[in-house]
């Protein structure tokens, strides 16, 4: 968790004063027609945690994770980021207050450098961006730059990619190109990193590299994984909720979750497509 936080007039509280959660949902529902994909769902994400959400096909995963983020407006309930409420919030306007959500392969330009990839992120979210209020202009253009570029080479190192920072992003490697994906959300400074099956489509072996990945580069982060696959996130969570017919089935540390029966009669009776 980044204790730099340059932006000012932030006066948000870090946390959920009720819950200390950093991410919270309440009653989130959402329906498309008669048919609920998420049913009054609560969460609440500590600062620091690593949380993954799992269930079978159809669950709601990807629902609640683009409720969360503001790709989808929730039907009933809320969403509460440090505190504030966010629920009908732009996505933007969340990143922004520090929640990362992972980018799309689309989103790296292969036409540009590493460095510049990682540079775009980083503006995106700099102080001024998309902005031009009279107290804005107070920042210079240089102090901006600086700051920028300083987020920028962090992000480099912290990824492993310094040595490749001037080659063509299209030129990387695939697990380079996944390195550089972390990096464009690591750029945005997020308190908390949303990350929706980051493996999907993926082998067994390029998969388990990918979670390694997310563990090393992201570990000391605030997490929501969404995942399908059960074993993936044994290791490296703190804590699972298991999601089942759009409804929360149980919250607890994967041993636990590994040895719950209704979490495995789920799995093997939850396939609706
Ligand atoms: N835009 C939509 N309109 C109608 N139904 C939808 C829409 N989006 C999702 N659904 C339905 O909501 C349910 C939950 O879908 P969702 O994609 O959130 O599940 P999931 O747990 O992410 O599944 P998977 O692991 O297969 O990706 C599914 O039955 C799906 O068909």
């Amino acid at each position: 968790m980044s204790a730099t936080d340059e932006s000012a007039g932030d006066g948000a509280a870090e946390f959920d004063p009720e819950t200390g959660a950093v991410l919270r949902t309440e009653g989130l529902t959402k329906r498309f027609g008669d048919f609920t994909a998420v049913d009054s769902v609560d969460l609440a994400v500590a600062d620091g945690e690593f949380r993954s959400v799992i269930g079978p096909n159809g669950a709601g995963k990807t629902t609640l994770f683009n409720c969360i983020t503001g790709a989808l407006a929730p039907t009933e309930g809320g969403v509460y980021f440090r505190g504030e409420e966010v629920t009908r919030m732009a996505p933007h306007e969340r990143v922004r207050r520090g929640m990362g959500r992972s980018f799309q392969i689309s989103t790296v330009f292969g036409g540009l450098s590493v460095r510049e990839n990682v540079r775009l992120s980083a503006q995106s979210v700099a102080e001024g961006a998309g902005e031009i209020s009279l107290p804005r202009k107070l920042f210079s253009p240089t102090d901006r730059f600086e700051s920028v570029e300083r987020r920028t080479d962090e992000v480099l190192a912290e990824i492993g990619l310094e040595n490749r920072a001037d080659e063509y992003a299209r030129t990387l490697a695939h697990g380079d190109r996944r390195r550089l994906e972390l990096g464009l959300v690591l750029a945005t400074d997020p308190d908390l990193v949303l990350l929706d099956e980051p493996t999907a489509g993926m082998g067994s072996e390029e998969t388990r590299r990918t979670i390694a990945l997310v563990e090393e580069v992201l570990a000391d982060r605030t997490m929501l994984l969404i995942e399908h696959d059960i074993d993936l996130v044994m290791n490296v969570s703190d804590t699972v909720t298991v999601l089942n017919r759009g409804q929360v089935l149980a919250t607890d540390t994967p041993e636990r979750i590994a040895d719950d029966e209704s979490v495995q009669r789920a799995y093997l009776g939850g396939v609706r497509e």
